[in-house]
């Protein structure tokens, strides 16, 4: 087991892909601190875990405030007795096309999935400096943080942003042994794309489960991706096997987008 004593945190943990990424970092031997907004889907996460003989703590925050973000950190270290890894996967998706979307809109998904990750760098940074033994940061990209897709335009650009805070924060901490990757999913059958599928389905009239399918013939590997798949790559990513690795944001599409 790659993580045996080491203390994970995974933000959006309660449900799709921060699921299968806590879920697949216990195996590892990971102690995990689950982070959501709902506490509900928190709960039954940690249950899971607790039952493959787990330990885990769980912490409600919305990851857009920075406070927060910084309370769940620090109770991680409290009562994990360490922190070694963060995983900024909690993030938002919209389908709404250029011409139409709101400033209100644009903040919310902002703070969320671009503020998120950020507080996320810098409250996990910070505690892996204090402790002064580095540490390995992993933020949620996607294939649309390497191409713009239509309707997806703003959503796209927070995951371009999200590239942009990988290569960075990989310098600036590099000299800390902290190393800051990211990795990018393809078309994942979570509640994310259920939600995408319907809001495209009224903006264009398709009908639901059109848009799905469409994206999906477009995988060269002829299926969607699961959590588990985007898991497997963040546990390479969380272990000492991509220790040489920084400043990387790492297309698992399926064959989708090429870069
Ligand atoms: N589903 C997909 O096809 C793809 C997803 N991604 C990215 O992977 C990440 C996870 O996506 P999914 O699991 O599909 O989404 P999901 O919608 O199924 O789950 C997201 C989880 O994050 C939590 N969350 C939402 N806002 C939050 C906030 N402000 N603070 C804390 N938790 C919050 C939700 O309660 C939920 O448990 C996202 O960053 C997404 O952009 C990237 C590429 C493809
Ligand atoms: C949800 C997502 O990142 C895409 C483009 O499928």
């Amino acid at each position: 087991m790659s993580m045996n004593g080491k203390v994970a945190l995974v933000t959006g943990a309660g449900q799709g892909i921060g699921r299968g990424i806590a879920l697949r970092l216990a195996k590892e031997g990971a102690r995990l601190a689950l982070v959501d907004i709902r506490n509900d889907a928190l709960t039954a996460v940690a249950q899971e875990i607790e039952a493959l003989g787990g330990k885990v703590a769980t912490f409600v925050a919305d990851v857009g405030d920075r406070a927060q973000v910084q309370a769940a950190v620090d109770h991680a270290e409290q009562e994990l007795g360490g922190f070694d890894v963060i995983v900024n996967n909690a993030g938002i998706a919209q389908v709404q096309a250029i011409a139409s979307v709101t400033p209100e809109e644009v903040e919310r998904i902002f703070r969320i999935n671009v503020q998120g990750v950020l507080w996320g760098i810098q409250a996990a940074a910070a505690k892996f400096i204090a402790r002064g033994h580095g540490g390995k940061i992993i933020n949620a990209c996607s294939i649309a943080g390497h191409e713009g897709f239509a309707l997806l335009g703003v959503y796209s650009a927070t995951k371009f942003a999200v590239r942009a805070l990988t290569q960075a924060a990989a310098k600036e901490y590099a000299s800390r042994k902290i190393t800051v990757n990211a990795y990018c999913p393809g078309v994942v059958g979570t509640d994310m794309w259920t939600e995408i599928d319907r809001r495209f389905s009224d903006i264009t009239g398709a009908k639901l489960g059109e848009t799905y399918r469409k994206y999906v013939d477009g995988i060269a590997l002829g299926r969607a991706e699961t959590a588990d798949d985007v898991a497997g790559l963040v546990a390479y990513l969380a272990g000492p096997d991509s220790d040489y690795m920084t400043g990387q944001s790492i297309l698992i599409d399926g064959g989708m987008v090429y870069r």
